[in-house]
């Protein structure tokens, strides 16, 4: 069994300048191990370089230097294996407006050199809920159809490794939710998936690993819990019996403010603070406590801590 589904080392990417517009260095030397059998999420902020990443491991840009390996296989040595390795379900929901999903895929395994005792068109149709769209003509499927039939399309050749870019944009509550069940019995049943997604919150579900880039390079890369552990915060939010008076005297290094539903909330670091010196302050400043409820950081304040973006990994 593979261990690492893809391996980059060092990649590089400058795209050439053009006219007047300079040569632009997307990727500064990129190092990632991606672990077969993993949720992979590979976040960022706007022009972080994660499309030309993606596009890269998927054959469809040319890497400027570096290497890639694909389910083991170099893409300057192998290229057709390691192309065989990988399906991508693009960003963009461009297809044939003329082909109907059948045809859309035996077309895409007649690429890819599937034979036609081995495709598996219908069973894939039916995996993805457009069986009874078979023969509909692809202009007149919904944005949540055209996104599963891409998500199909990319299946055609039982790819070890998916990579959905940006899977669930734009994409409603319900099919978002059967698009990522979907995702997880892919992935159940060994398919390694790599994904980029705006939603960080989705990505802190959906993720056991995640690799953060910023400006072409990687600034983390760990299991999603340990990301999250890197933030030492924490708050303690504290609802009163009585509309709060005079704040609490807390210790050093503990801010408090009162919330606009009423609530105190003391955040505090975990490494140096315990949580019971504050609710011992509270007691002491004759607050009775009604409720008490704690939040830790999300991915979002990961993000932000390493980008200093806004949390939108879009
Ligand atoms: N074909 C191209 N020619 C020139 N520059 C490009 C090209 N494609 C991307 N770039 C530049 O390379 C950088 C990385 O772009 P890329 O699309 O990989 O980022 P991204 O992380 O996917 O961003 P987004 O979240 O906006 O999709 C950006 O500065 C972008 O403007």
């Amino acid at each position: 069994m593979q261990q690492t589904a893809i391996e980059l080392n060092g990649l590089r990417k400058t795209y050439g300048g053009s006219g007047k517009s300079a040569p632009k260095e997307a990727l500064k030397g990129i190092d990632l191990a991606i672990p077969a059998g993993s949720i992979f999420g590979l976040l960022g902020p706007n022009g972080a370089g994660k499309s030309t990443t993606i596009n890269i491991m998927a054959g469809l840009v040319t890497k400027t230097s570096g290497q890639v390996r694909i389910w083991g296989f170099d893409q300057d040595v192998n290229p057709r294996q390691s192309r065989a390795s990988i399906g991508v379900v693009p960003q963009e929901l461009n297809m044939d407006p003329f082909f109907t999903p059948r045809a859309a895929l035996e077309v895409q395994a007649g690429l890819y050199g599937v034979p036609r005792s081995e495709r598996r068109t219908d069973e894939i149709l039916a995996r993805v809920g457009l069986l009874d769209k078979a023969e509909a003509y692809a202009r007149t499927l919904s944005g949540g159809m055209r996104r599963r039939l891409l998500i199909a399309k990319a299946l055609v050749h039982r790819p070890p490794v998916l990579v959905l870019d940006e899977p669930t944009a734009g994409v409603d509550i319900a099919l978002r939710q059967m698009l990522w069940t979907y995702v997880r019995e892919l992935n159940a049943a060994g398919t390694t998936i790599i994904l980029t997604t705006h939603y960080l919150e989705e990505a802190q579900q959906m993720c056991d690993r995640i690799a953060i880039i910023d400006a072409g390079q990687v600034v983390a890369c760990d299991a999603t819990v340990n990301l999250l552990a890197r933030l030492d915060a924490k708050s303690l939010v504290i609802t009163p019996e009585h509309e709060l008076g005079a704040m609490p005297a807390v210790p050093a290094g503990v801010e408090a403010l009162r919330r606009g539903d009423g609530a105190l909330v003391l955040t505090y670091r975990r490494s140096t603070t315990g949580a019971e010196a504050l609710l011992d302050a509270v007691r002491a400043a004759g607050i009775r406590i009604r409720d008490v409820a704690t939040e830790e950081p999300d991915l979002e304040d990961v993000f932000v801590s390493l980008t200093g973006g806004d949390g939108k990994a879009a």
